[in-house]
């Protein structure tokens, strides 16, 4: 009787009144079903538009609203953003870093692999339970895999991609003389080489990466990813990325089919032997594999601009650099001049710690952490089970505790080793346990890439523009280092002393692990 009444008035209302009146009750309800904060957890911020304040911001700014708040409240150490069905913590002081890397078992980054692999690359339910963490009831795949990925980026495997990555850096760097005069984006270069570069290093001579129209459907799948998590009907919502992604996981597929493991490096084997021994069919692998792109390259892309913008715009600091590797790292023989990646690793630690400040200065995301079980937090901050721990980069690294008052200054040489300084507070590869493990191959690869660009030219910002940094795309989920959010034209001279040299590199065997500063 009752139900019939119902029916009755809702079929009396327009559609219109009957939607918003739905949409409200479940709002309120949502609003309602929203978690106290215990007095033992940590502060709460409240948001400035009561209990929906903090989720329109977050839809507006992302991740980087977290930052924003966290400058504005740098006398907390940790505060709660209590956000109904995701409560989360944000912490700002270096000093919680280390509780946080104590209590890795249950504070972890495993969960959003998880999700990684269900959301962005659209896997099948069977694989998401292999892939899924042992200690949620899935296999655990995940885990095994970054396991399999540590010493595959070192040794025999570091040495066989740097020797190829230095093949292809040649090529790019050698193909800028065609510019002449002509202005190009700086970006836009540098996204072109380094997917180049680095997806030869990894998938070998048949990386489906060699076809530009793959590697343009990458970038479309890079670009939505945003828009891809929420997964619903991505074939609508997030239409460019989803075909992006689909057309890459068939290149991948046809890679495999084509035997292009042949010679590839020793990492795609080991990611490959790992999904294949725990029965995840090669359609599913492929579609791991595309996603494995967002790793290598969303990081590897902006750092490399962002290294070039910081060399280039400092000409004090660029005659100091050029001096360096002319010193202890170029062998010049008759007309060939030679890099020597090595040379640049140990001999020259300016341009290292440079490197490093240039991550520092730029990083600007977030690590993300889930907490599993109730639990205290230096023994001082009750935090709740389900709930997600952010840090975001900035707050940490302009921690004036960690960076000293020069903080906010741009210091090359903060790194030297006479230069003793704070333990901790580098986030730009991660807080260990969960270090990036790619690191050594990126390093190589953007100094070395840095490296022979200053020797070899002059860059200038395109109609003598001062160097002003070019506004953000903030819309990037997927990297650390944001990228610039418009295009940065430049122009470029070979220099006069080496403009008549045939250029190359050398890799030594043994010598690829950079000495870097991690959390
Ligand atoms: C300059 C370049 C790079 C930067 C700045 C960078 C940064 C990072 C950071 C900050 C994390 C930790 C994320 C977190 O804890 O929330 C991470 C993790 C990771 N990175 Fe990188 N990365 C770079 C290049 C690479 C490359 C070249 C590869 C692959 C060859 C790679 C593969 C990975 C993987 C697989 C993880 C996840 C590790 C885990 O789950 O424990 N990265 N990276």
């Amino acid at each position: 009787m009752l139900a019939n009444n119902f029916q009755e008035l809702v079929t009396s209302l327009p559609l219109s009144r009957v939607l918003l009146t739905v949409g409200l009750i479940i709002i309120t309800l949502w609003i309602v079903s929203r978690k106290n904060v215990d007095p033992r957890e940590p502060p709460e911020i409240k948001p400035t538009i009561p209990a929906v304040g903090h989720i329109i911001n977050l839809v507006r700014n992302g991740l980087s609203y977290y930052t924003k708040i966290s400058l504005e409240h740098r006398d907390l150490p940790i505060f709660t953003i209590n956000i109904p069905g995701a409560k989360s913590y944000v912490i700002t002081a270096p000093s919680l870093m280390l509780a946080v890397q104590r209590n890795s078992r249950n504070i972890s980054f495993d969960p959003f692999l998880d999700v990684a692999a269900s959301r962005i690359a659209g896997c099948s339910p069977a694989t998401c339970h292999a892939l899924l963490e042992k200690k949620r009831g899935g296999l655990g795949v995940n885990q095994l895999m970054v396991e399999a990925m540590h010493p595959a980026l070192l040794g025999e495997g570091l040495d066989g991609m740097n020797e190829a990555m230095v093949k292809g850096l040649k090529l790019w760097l050698d193909g800028l003389l065609q510019y002449g005069q002509t202005s190009f984006d700086l970006f836009e270069w540098c996204k072109e080489a380094m997917t180049v570069a680095s997806t030869d290093s990894v998938w070998g001579p048949l990386s489906p990466f060699k076809d530009k129209a793959v590697q343009d459907c990458f970038w479309e799948f890079e670009a939505g990813v945003g828009k891809l998590m929420p997964k619903v009907v991505p074939q609508i919502t997030a239409r460019k990325a989803w075909k992006g992604r689909e057309t890459l996981v068939r290149a991948f597929i046809q890679y495999y089919k084509a035997d292009g493991l042949k010679h590839a490096s020793v990492l795609a084997h080991a990611r490959y032997n790992v999904h294949v021994t725990n029965g995840i069919p090669i359609e599913e692998v492929a579609r791991i594999e595309a996603s494995m792109g967002l790793g290598l390259l969303s990081n590897t892309v902006p750092t490399t601009f962002w290294f070039m913008f910081d060399l280039f715009s400092r000409p004090k600091l660029l005659e100091q650099l050029r001096g360096e590797i002319k010193n202890n790292a170029l062998h010049v023989d008759g007309h060939n001049a030679i890099i020597d990646v090595a040379d640049l690793r140990d001999q020259c630690p300016l341009l290292v710690s440079t490197f490093q400040e240039s991550l520092r200065f730029r990083a600007s995301g977030a690590s993300t952490r889930f907490v599993y079980e109730d639990m205290m937090l230096d023994n001082k901050y009750l935090l709740k089970a389900g709930s997600i721990a952010y840090i975001p980069v900035r707050p940490v690294h302009s921690h004036p505790d960690v960076w000293s008052d020069n903080s906010k200054d741009f210091v090359p040489d903060r790194y030297l080793k006479s230069k003793p300084r704070k333990l901790g507070g580098f986030l730009g590869f991660g807080v260990s346990p969960s270090i990036c493990p790619g690191r050594h191959f990126a390093s190589g690869e953007i100094i070395s890439f840095a490296a022979a660009m200053i020797m070899r030219f002059d860059l200038f910002p395109a109609g003598s523009s001062p160097w002003i940094d070019p506004k953000l795309d903030l819309s990037s989920v997927v990297s650390t280092v944001t990228p610039p959010g418009e295009p940065f034209p430049v122009t470029l001279k070979a220099r006069e002393e080496y403009k008549d040299y045939e250029w190359d590199f050398r890799v030594t065997k043994g010598k690829g692990q950079f000495a870097l500063v991690i959390g």
